[in-house]
């Protein structure tokens, strides 16, 4: 498991541990792997200067901590601080830090050096952020930000928000970061909606803290290792009816590309059968993909298979009445797109999904998502776990929230961060892609929460392939998308890379 825990679990797991241990212990251990981490980037580099920004509280703390072991490590570094120690009493940790920081003849600055540091270590503002960054704090990360020199940061990338990933504001900055080492524990925050960003490549320093002071956590990093059971190699014995069928209800007049685009993935990514029910008369076949059938969609049956509903489905008459008929139906159903803002906005829609029995999972971005819970997306992605948390309980479905760390949940509130995927994905058609993935995966037996994250993850995985070969991230097209999807998964299943 790769765990994520709130600032109030953090929280906990420090005062557990801090009684156990002498005053500022932790904090010596924070800035210890903080100056081991620093070293480490350091290695090879000609260039030995270091800038640290020591922030009011312990994140500023830790910073000092880092300094003066930076100072007495024998490395040959030149070591800045910066110290914006605020108007509050530092705490007694930070100012017996800020002593050994001076004790070691680290240089303080008033201000931001003329040439660029080899590396800046950020110690402003932890997880005790309490308000959007201003005065001499927002001024200088507006001023890094601009210079973009290499940033790690300590704990949490200052300015940002350690449970969800916003940039706590209102019209709040955070300070970009190449690299961020957190302590004690992984965050929410660092993984999703602006925090990936911000945050970047994430690595944890547990500070010798005993597992058993943990709580459950509150969230997880998606990985393989989470749908692995369901990872089979396929039967020699096997025929196209062992792998499921998956109808693609949509490609409304106009919209055939989307509907087209769903089959494709279903298809690439291991469905026995894959069909379109088009609700208007539209292409007799797909030319590129001939395997993929196409339907009437008003005679379709639609109680029984897999069916996935929405990509280009629009809102016609027809798509609701489909919609009414096939949620109380035993299929299993994926609903994306129009479906879902149809049923963002029916009551009666809505109380069928919720008395569904048979498996579901819904993929809203945080629009659709919004909608369904009658919010705004911005108050969506604020707290997008919550959000996704809250769409799998109210209509008992597994959601995947997409996004930059899209959210798969589970009703009862288990929550996944996905890591894989890049602004590729950021363009028309991929949640097309997303929701072929899913139905394909379900239609071959897969439950549907694993069905979710193995989706998520394998359509980010196969973007992230197709950019290591130079396909994007811009102009990666989602058609582009189904051939990675399946050279991934087989590889996934047989353990090389296969029909790449
Ligand atoms: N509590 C823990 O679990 C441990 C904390 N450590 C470090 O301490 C950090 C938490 O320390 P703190 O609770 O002191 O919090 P921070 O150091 O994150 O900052 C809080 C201080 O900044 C002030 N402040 C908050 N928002 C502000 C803003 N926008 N502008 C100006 N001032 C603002 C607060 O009044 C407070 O004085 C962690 O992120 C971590 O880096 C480590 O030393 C190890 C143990
Ligand atoms: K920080």
């Amino acid at each position: 498991m790769k765990p994520l825990y709130s600032v109030a679990q953090i929280r906990a797991v420090e005062q557990l541990v801090a009684a156990t241990l002498e005053p500022g212990a932790l904090m010596q251990r924070a800035g210890q792997a903080a100056a081991n981490g620093v070293l480490a980037l350091l290695a090879g580099q000609a260039n030995r200067s270091v800038l640290l920004l020591a922030g009011p509280g312990n994140n500023g703390g830790d910073a000092l901590e880092a300094a003066a072991n930076l100072a007495g490590a024998g490395a040959g570094i030149d070591v800045a601080v910066i110290y914006l120690a605020g108007s509050a009493l530092a705490s007694a940790e930070t100012a017996q830090a800020l002593g050994r920081a001076h004790d070691a003849q680290v240089r303080f600055l008033d201000a931001l050096p003329d040439s660029a540091p080899a590396l800046v270590v950020d110690g402003l503002f932890g997880i005790g952020l309490a308000r959007a960054l201003d005065g001499a704090a927002r001024v200088m990360v507006e001023a890094l930000n601009a210079l973009g020199w290499p940033v790690l940061a300590l704990d949490v990338p200052s300015g940002l928000d350690a449970d969800t990933g916003a940039i706590v504001g209102p019209d709040g900055v955070a300070l970009r970061a190449g690299r961020t080492l957190a302590f004690i524990g992984n965050k929410i925050g660092l993984h999703t909606f602006e925090g990936r960003d911000v945050a970047g490549e994430v690595e944890v320093a547990s500070l010798a803290i005993d597992a058993h002071y943990f709580p459950p956590a509150s969230a997880e990093l998606n990985q393989a290792a989470l749908f692995a059971n369901q990872l089979k190699p396929r039967a020699n014995n096997s025929h196209k009816g062992s792998f499921g069928d998956v109808a693609i209800v949509g490609g409304a007049r106009g919209m055939a590309g989307a509907a087209m685009l769903t089959a494709r993935a279903a298809l690439y990514s291991g469905a026995g059968r894959v069909l379109v029910a088009a609700l208007d008369p539209g292409p007799a076949f797909d030319s590129v993909q001939p395997e993929i059938m196409f339907r009437d969609g008003a005679t379709y049956p639609l109680g029984v298979g897999t069916l996935v509903m929405g990509p280009g489905m629009g809102g016609s008459a027809l798509a609701m009445d489909m919609l009414a008929r096939a949620l109380p139906g035993a299929a299993a159903l994926v609903l994306d797109a129009d479906a879902l803002n149809l049923i963002g906005a029916s009551v009666d829609l809505q109380k069928r999904l919720g008395a569904r029995t048979a498996p579901t999972i819904l993929t809203p971005h945080p629009l659709e998502a919004a909608r369904l819970l009658g919010i705004s997306s911005l108050e969506v992605q604020r707290d997008r776990l919550a959000a996704a948390r809250a769409i799998a309980n109210r209509f008992n479905a597994i959601v995947v929230l997409k996004g930059s760390g899209s959210v798969i949940a589970a009703p009862g509130g288990a929550a996944v961060i996905n890591t894989s995927g890049n602004p590729g994905l950021a363009s028309a058609g991929t949640g097309d892609v997303l929701a072929g993935i899913c139905g394909s995966l379900l239609a071959q037996g897969w439950p549907a929460r694993e069905a979710a994250l193995g989706a998520v993850w394998i359509h980010g995985t196969a973007a992230d392939r197709l950019v290591s070969q130079g396909i994007g991230p811009i102009g990666l097209c989602a058609s582009e998308l189904p051939q990675a999807v399946r050279a991934v998964l087989n590889e996934l299943v047989y353990g090389t890379a296969k029909n790449g």
